[in-house]
């Protein structure tokens, strides 16, 4: 972006109050994609210094956590967790906060190194932290954007953003500069299963297979549950999850 252009973003994101340039970026997703909607849980990864989390919270006035490896400074409404979104620990100090979200966003950008391969495969990486973190924490039908670097893993991440939701894009907004190769994937409407790992339900237990599990079925869904009885009425617990089945194991009668 030519220095006069990039000036008036800056200066016009000091004038509303913004703390990044990058509010307008998402502020754009948001307006041709509606990624977030009044009322929206939203998690924000790789959120210092708070501009998308600002807009985010004007959009939805609902529950809004920002991540990153940086200090946010307090915005008004805003929970933020400091932490390095790829660590198991401060992923779970996000699930602990929210159960099920709308929609999580990550504008996240490792450092850059100068050796675009380098700073491409790191990047691919954290999106696809931040596709694993949405898998596990959207509801159905939920909103996903993240920023990538493009280069030649480009189009096997697109395919797995394709895998988990029903509408799939990329865009590069008018604030992101012309030459740099940053494109935001968006996707929309997560498909996910019904069952969660970890969840505790009561299923009845429709068939016995050569196996010796038992299937029981929550909609399309079919979960192999082991030690079961044909007919059985089943308290289980859901042990993994995989693509349309699941596996559990009877929890005491
Ligand atoms: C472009 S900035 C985000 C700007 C933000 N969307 C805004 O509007 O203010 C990228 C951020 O990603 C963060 N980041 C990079 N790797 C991270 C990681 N592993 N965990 C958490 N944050 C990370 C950086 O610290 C940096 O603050």
């Amino acid at each position: 972006m030519p220095a006069k252009k990039r000036d008036f973003f800056y200066n016009k994101a000091k004038q509303m109050g913004y703390r990044s340039r990058a509010s307008f970026k998402l502020q754009y997703i948001n307006e041709r994609y509606e990624i977030i909607k009044e009322g929206d849980t939203v998690v924000d990864l790789g959120a210092a210094p708070g501009g998308w989390l600002q807009v985010a919270k004007e959009i939805s006035g609902g529950t809004v956590i920002g991540v990153d490896l940086q200090k946010i400074e307090p915005i008004e409404g805003v929970t933020t967790i400091k932490g390095d979104m790829t660590a198991p620990a401060t992923q779970e100090k996000i699930f602990a906060l929210v159960d099920r979200v709308d929609a999580v966003i990550c504008d996240a950008a490792p450092n850059v190194s100068g050796n675009w391969a380098l700073d491409h495969g790191r990047s691919i990486d954290l999106g696809k932290v931040a596709l694993d973190v949405a898998a596990k924490l959207l509801s159905p039908g939920g909103n996903f954007v993240v920023k990538i670097f493009q280069g030649d893993m480009y189009d096997m991440y697109l395919n797995l953003v394709r895998k988990n939701f029903a509408f799939v894009t990329s865009y590069k907004s008018e604030a992101s500069r012309k030459q740099s190769a940053e494109i935001y994937v968006i996707g929309k409407g997560f498909l996910t299963a019904p069952v969660k790992k970890g969840q505790v339900m009561e299923v009845v237990i429709e068939d016995v297979g050569k196996s010796g599990d038992g299937i029981a079925r929550v909609e399309d869904f079919v979960i192999f549950v082991k030690d079961a009885r044909k007919g059985q009425k089943a308290k289980i617990k859901i042990d993994d999850v995989k693509e349309k089945f699941a596996f559990a194991k009877v929890l005491s009668e």
